[in-house]
């Protein structure tokens, strides 16, 4: 039996997403991929010769951004709202995704406190773009940019992320319940 909560309704969540790196050029591990253009994190584009493969833009900080907040909130994971086998997510811009998972939190009257990420990733060298993936992020979610941590760290050569063959992100998110005034 839940107890009625006397104290501020604070839900924390974890999201967690890896995506493998292809070069621009190879085909890509997936049937139903969409084509690799550009390699995309946190909504902004990177120059690079390899690019995220996935079924949208494969935007993998965005991605477990979407899953924090959706863990969060207590709602089912990413692949429930944005299934991969629905051609009407091939090649999205995951901005789109994280705008409609923003919207499901705000329907159920949840807010935003903050988002911390961390990105494992030989390269690109992300420092140079952080700004501007906290100012996409920050306008997706309806934010102010200082609510969205973003730290990137190679993986010092160890393993598969190590050896380039892939990105992964981590992401926890905090919401709070908005409060509907007495009287
Ligand atoms: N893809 C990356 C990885 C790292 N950085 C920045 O470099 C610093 C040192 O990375 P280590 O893996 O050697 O700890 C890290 O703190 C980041 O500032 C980056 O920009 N992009
Ligand atoms: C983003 C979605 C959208 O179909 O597809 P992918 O780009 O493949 O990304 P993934 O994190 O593997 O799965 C979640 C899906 O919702």
């Amino acid at each position: 039996m839940s107890r009625p909560s006397t104290t501020t309704p604070l839900r924390i969540g974890h999201g967690y997403d890896i995506h493998r790196l292809v070069k621009l050029d190879g085909t890509s591990p997936r049937p139903d991929a969409a084509p690799p253009r550009r390699l995309v994190l946190g909504g902004v584009v990177f120059e690079s010769d390899c690019v995220l493969d996935g079924h949208s833009d494969a935007d993998v900080l965005t991605h477990a951004i979407c899953d924090a907040l959706l863990g969060a909130a207590g709602l089912p994971d990413i692949g429930h709202f944005f299934p991969n086998t629905d051609p009407a997510f091939k090649g999205i811009d995951s901005q789109k995704l994280l705008e409609k998972t923003c919207a499901e939190l705000r329907r159920r009257s949840w807010e935003i406190v903050n988002i911390d990420t961390s990105l494992v990733a030989e390269k690109p060298k992300i420092a140079p773009a952080l700004a501007a993936m906290k100012a996409r992020l920050a306008e997706s979610a309806n934010i102010d940019a200082d609510r969205i941590g973003i730290k990137a760290t190679t993986n010092e050569g160890v393993d598969d992320i190590g050896r380039g063959l892939a990105i992964t992100a981590h992401a926890v998110a905090l919401i709070e319940k908005r409060q509907i005034p007495l009287g």
